[in-house]
């Protein structure tokens, strides 16, 4: 538990200075707060001056215009440190996210991630920079309340310090409470997304079998979870709400009583009895503020628990790693595998074989017998369950995939685009403004691969929008821009997955036969079903 508050706080150690001053403003302003009663008990008790413009009242007129002041600047300075903070997390998350293994995207889906990382994200900023301040500020004015009190009477002050030990008991219990049903919250929360991600990206799938009831119930039914959570949660809170004012408001009445008691003996002024109850009255609303951020505080939590486990995984950095040379014959030996999330289902099972240096290698079988679970394992997406790939003598450990994989392209059955120009898809290192050289290669590797000229006819060119997910697309335009990027790469290795499945005819002979030219002495590793790939393969793997 000690660990969890130390994880969250620790986000705020990049930024201590700015912590500091956010802090150092928080404590002036909470030491002016301190003096309002005291001022209060001064003009009851018949010290004030008379005249309207005495300079006493022109100092109390400056006083609280700086207490503005200092309270605005407090709430800028806490929440701009709030952005900063979640800004980081967030990079620092989806950096852990995008290394993250293959089998980890099989089990989960990016809806109920971008879910988690927002909402998860944005209460951990509240609860760490305003509600904080509010929690110190408060914590400081209760000890500043006490201090007064005790100055002002001893006796009323003793009966309300042994009234503390109640309220720090029902405090842990209540939050114990809250902090584990915050995280099923934010769970179901994340499911609800994901629901509606899932009808909203299959709104067509809907309209054509008229799915609208049931992905709608769907929707429903997961939200209704989401409630229940949150309804529990809500409960809670306010159980605990309702305590503590209860707790106030018979102290408070508590003290009148007795205060107005000792008036009546002549062992307080009535100054004396307003201002006591005046930092009562204070000391409840922050102690109020307290328990509501502890309460939060253990809410968040519960609810970024999954966020931190998420972050403390941080993978190597592939981006970082050198290109090897050259790339060897490629072994499999004795390789099973099945999928993580599937694992009592062996796709593959004992294979041997080999993908040979500078050869046109051909994977043929049948649908399902596990060809392009082969490109997957030579990728380093999924490790073999067991047995072993190697590249020349050397087993492929972490490393070793990550270098086969800055030299290999990959062209799949269905490529992957994400949603932006075709230009940036095709070299987002250029980040939309490329050299005069970087753009020819672009157009010469769409030439090739015979995707200049329908590009051409687009509006925007090579800077028209592909879309979500390149939906924008033919599934042969997105295919000759799959093949168009492979070869940008000038890869050592080139994985052609069932290629041109959606090509016609004409468009397929011009493309097979320009890569053919240009992958001359590459290692090539198709993955067909075509009779012409297997007649034409240097070395036939047959599963
Ligand atoms: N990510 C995954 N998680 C779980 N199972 C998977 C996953 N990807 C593929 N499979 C399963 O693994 C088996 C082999 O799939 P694979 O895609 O390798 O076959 P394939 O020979 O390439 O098929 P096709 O010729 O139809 O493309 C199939 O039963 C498939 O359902």
């Amino acid at each position: 538990m000690y660990q969890a508050h130390k994880q969250r706080l620790s986000l705020l150690s990049p930024y201590q200075k700015d912590t500091f001053v956010a802090l150092l403003i928080m404590v002036i302003t909470a030491a002016a707060q301190l003096t309002l009663p005291e001022i209060a008990n001064y003009y009851i008790d018949g010290h004030a001056p008379t005249t309207l413009l005495d300079p006493f009242h022109l100092w109390i007129m400056a006083f609280i215009m700086i207490f503005a002041l200092l309270s605005a600047l407090r709430f800028y300075l806490f929440e701009s440190l709030g952005i900063k903070v979640i800004t980081r997390f967030r990079t620092s998350l989806h950096k852990a996210l995008l290394n993250k293994p293959s089998s980890y995207f099989d089990e989960i889906n990016a809806a109920e991630l971008t879910s988690r990382i927002n909402a998860d994200t944005h209460m951990l900023k509240d609860v760490l920079t305003t509600s904080a301040a509010l929690f110190l500020r408060s914590a400081l004015i209760v000890c500043g309340c006490i201090i007064m009190m005790l100055s002002i009477s001893y006796l009323l002050s003793a009966v309300l310090l042994l009234l503390i030990p109640i309220f720090v008991y029902a405090t842990k219990l209540l939050t114990n409470k809250i902090e584990s049903l915050a995280e099923y919250e934010q769970d179901a929360l994340a499911k609800t997304n994901k629901v509606a991600f899932d009808n909203l990206n299959c709104h067509t799938l809907i309209k054509l079998y008229n799915w609208f009831d049931s992905s709608q119930h769907r929707y429903e039914g997961a939200n209704k979870t989401y409630m229940s959570y949150a309804y529990k949660t809500i409960y809670s809170i306010s159980t605990f709400q309702g305590f503590f004012n209860l707790l106030i408001y018979s102290c408070l009445i508590s003290m009148l009583i007795l205060g107005s008691h000792q008036i009546a003996k002549g062992q307080l002024s009535i100054g004396e009895l307003t201002s006591f109850v005046l930092y009562l009255g204070m000391a409840f609303t922050s102690l109020n503020t307290l328990s509501g951020f502890w309460a939060e505080w253990c809410q968040s939590i519960g609810a970024t628990k999954y966020l931190f486990e998420l972050e403390s995984m941080q993978p190597r950095n592939a981006s970082a790693q050198p290109r090897i040379i050259s790339i060897e014959d490629i072994q499999f030996k004795d390789v099973s595998f099945a999928y993580p999330n599937k694992a009592q289902q062996t796709v593959l099972f004992e294979l041997n074989c080999k993908i040979k240096k500078g050869q046109k290698n051909v994977i043929a079988g049948p649908s399902g017998s596990g060809k392009s679970t082969i490109a997957k394992l030579l990728l380093g997406y999924y490790s073999p369950t067991s047995g072993k790939i190697l590249v020349g003598d050397n087993v492929l450990d972490e490393q070793g995939f990550i270098n086969l994989r800055q030299q290999t392209a990959y062209v799949e059955q269905e490529p992957l685009f994400m949603s932006l120009s075709i230009l940036d898809n095709l070299l987002p290192e250029a980040m939309g403004t490329p050299s005069e050289q970087q753009m020819q290669k672009v157009v010469q590797a769409c030439k090739q691969a015979n995707a200049h000229d329908f590009i051409m006819t687009l509006p925007d060119g090579y800077n028209t929008h592909m879309g979500d997910r390149g939906n924008l697309l033919s599934g042969g335009q997105k295919q000759r821009l799959a093949i168009a990027r492979a070869l940008l790469k000038e890869p050592e290795m080139v994985i052609l997955d069932e290629f041109t499945s959606a090509l016609d005819a004409a468009n397929r002979q011009g493309i097979e036969d320009a890569l053919n030219n240009l992958l001359k002495n590459k290692t090539v590793l198709v993955i067909s079903h075509q009779q012409s790939h297997i007649e034409h393969a240097d070395n036939l793997i047959t599963l």
